[in-house]
């Protein structure tokens, strides 16, 4: 199962530990295309690689339209994140959100609001996990 993993990263990196720990766990049910989200210095690493915006927009969509399911972790506002979700929900992919109800940030109503996706609302790992487990079990 090819899985999207969708989270901050100009949006801001406070979370990116926390992205690192759900990507681990995604990986032991199927192949996360966007393992970098989770790597604490990706801006660093792509431009080594002389990787422009261009680049990455490209390369994120066609993995995008690759992936048999999207997660996304939300409570760190993100446009990249946002775009991400609005076409994975165009191309009907299944997608889930997960989301930390004690944030400062109010989830959008863009993304509450939208029946084609799931969400969780959760206050640790484990019970990230344990949402996401049940998802990929779903949509297998
Ligand atoms: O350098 C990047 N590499 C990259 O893969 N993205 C993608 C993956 C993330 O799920 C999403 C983050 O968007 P943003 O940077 O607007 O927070 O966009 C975004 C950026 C920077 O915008």
């Amino acid at each position: 199962m090819d899985i999207f993993f969708s989270g901050s990263i100009r949006g801001g990196r406070d979370d990116v530990d926390l992205y690192a720990a759900l990507i681990d766990c995604l990986e032991t049910h199927g192949t996360v295309l966007t393992e970098h989200v989770g790597t604490e210095n990706v801006e660093a690493v792509e431009q080594e690689q002389g990787l422009t915006d261009g680049d990455i927009h490209d390369q994120d969509v066609t993995w995008l339209e690759q992936a048999d399911v999207v997660v996304a972790e939300v409570t760190t506002p993100s446009l990249g994140v946002g775009y991400e979700l609005g076409r994975a929900v165009a191309w009907e992919k299944p997608v889930h959100c997960l989301y930390r109800p004690d944030s400062t940030h109010d989830l959008s109503a863009m993304i509450r609001g939208n029946d084609a996706v799931t969400i969780t609302e959760y206050d640790d790992l484990e019970e990230a996990e344990a949402a996401l487990e049940d998802f990929l079990e779903r949509n297998r």
